[in-house]
């Protein structure tokens, strides 16, 4: 029988296999598992979780197995992951329960490691309460220890506070389509759906995170997309005017574009550019579901010069791919990357950077942004741009934010959002305007 352990263990054991990004492999086997909801919900925590917080986990399951977890069977670390997260962290299930359930599926999927399996937990529910924590901060915040010392490096003590931020749970953020409806509109009808929505001071709605968004009401007359409130802070930092030409150059899959013409009330230009023509069509389909007309795509290296576009854009967006650090939340694979492994993207979105200065009319704007916490691919990057570029000046991006964000750290003109201080993603933004 499936039920939710199952489907999270089998969402653990093919990211392994397969790898892919964690949210697509557990969508593809909760639809196959056609759980109910309360058991959809059950099936998402344990495999994010194991997932999330696996460098604690094995750190306790070695401790009471006497074993290094990377020696077990696939199935039996994947069982002991989920087993040990709910006796740690879910406190609402007894730990008779996490044991005997981790038992019966070890019965299934490792018969021989089953007596293992069971004491192990049972060891565990007992000296749990008594353990003392991981002395490293890389395994209590799981993470890798590259991740760990490039944030211990630019954060120093803040940054145990912002890695266990990530561990929060928040709800669904989405941008309501005010061409067509108003937050509050849009809330009302949710209410009736039994979904309590509520409005938050970005322009936003948040719903609880569970369930299929495409399901809720609104989604296919293109009330809503989803997108976090940070990202969407993109609209009170650019503040694009009706008629005017937007270039978003890193568009896929879309969502800042989205934003872009809600704010210019869909009057005007924007070209959403993106090097994957893959991508495209989820730039497309959005536009069209949003009812939004003055989207058109294009496939484009935003590094690489397009001599056959005007240099006369009133803004242009330079959202850059990056590595991701302040999205850990959403996509806990990310904790695990090594430091080596993002080390050649400054030079990139510097690359970015620079091309995109080149289409920005004179008194037009040149917006930067990432999701990452990594100064090297934010500060450094901006501020190797400025130091050549003497025709463009940062704006303060804190004075374009709504009341609510104005937490500011310091004085710099730069946006740094930080989950520990915002309770958002982790973000950058510079603004530079053309002279
Ligand atoms: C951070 S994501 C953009 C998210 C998007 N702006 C949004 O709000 O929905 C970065 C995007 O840049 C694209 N990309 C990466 N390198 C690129 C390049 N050299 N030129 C254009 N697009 C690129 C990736 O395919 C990815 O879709």
């Amino acid at each position: 029988m499936t039920d939710a352990r199952q489907t999270a263990l089998s969402a653990a054991l093919t990211m392994r296999k397969t790898g892919g990004y964690s949210n697509l492999v557990l969508s593809a086997q909760l639809a196959r598992a056609g759980l109910p909801p309360l058991e959809r919900g059950l099936a998402a925590e344990l495999f994010y979780g194991a997932l999330e917080r696996r460098r604690t986990l094995d750190y306790y399951i070695a401790r009471y197995s006497g074993r290094r977890v990377e020696t077990l069977d696939a199935a039996v670390q994947e069982i002991l992951r989920q087993g040990m997260y709910q006796l740690l962290y879910l406190t609402r299930i007894p730990p008779s329960a996490a044991c005997n359930e981790s038992v019966r599926l070890a019965a299934r999927h490792a018969a021989r490691a089953k007596g293992f399996v069971n004491a192990v937990l049972r060891a565990a529910a007992r000296g749990l309460s008594a353990a003392e924590p991981p002395d490293s901060l890389a395994v209590r915040c799981s993470v890798s220890d590259s991740i760990a010392g490039l944030l211990c490096h630019q954060y120093g003590e803040e940054t145990e506070a912002m890695l266990m931020s990530f561990f929060e749970r928040g709800g669904t953020d989405l941008t309501v389509n005010t061409l067509r409806t108003t937050p509050a509109a849009l809330a009302s009808r949710f209410a009736q759906a039994g979904v309590e929505a509520v409005e938050n001071d970005a322009g936003g709605l948040t719903i609880p995170a569970s369930g299929d968004i495409t399901k809720l009401p609104g989604f296919a007359e293109g009330l809503f997309f989803v997108q976090d409130t940070a990202s969407r802070l993109t609209a009170w930092i650019a503040r694009p005017a009706p008629g005017q030409t937007v270039f978003d150059l890193c568009a896929a899959p879309g969502g800042k574009s989205f934003l872009m013409a809600l704010a210019m009330g869909d009057e005007g230009r924007i070209l959403s550019f993106d090097c994957h023509g893959a991508k495209l069509p989820l730039i497309r389909d959005g536009a069209a579901r949003l009812g939004l007309a003055s989207i058109e795509t294009r496939l484009g290296d935003a590094a690489v010069f397009d001599p056959s576009l005007s240099s006369a854009a009133d803004l242009v967006l330079c959202d850059v791919p990056c590595s991701g650090l302040g999205v850990m939340r959403k996509k806990p694979e990310i904790r695990y990357k090594e430091v080596d492994d993002f080390k050649h993207l400054p030079k990139t979105q510097l690359a970015i950077l620079e091309n995109g200065a080149r289409y920005v009319r004179p008194g037009g704007a040149l917006l930067y942004s990432t999701c990452t916490l990594n100064r090297r691919e934010n500060e450094g990057v901006v501020e190797a741009f400025l130091s050549a570029h003497d025709d463009f000046r940062p704006v303060d991006g804190w004075e374009l934010l709504p009341r609510s964000f104005v937490e500011r750290r310091d004085d710099s003109p730069y946006v740094r959002l930080l989950p520990q201080i915002h309770a958002t993603d982790g973000f950058f933004f510079c603004k530079m305007i053309h002279r």
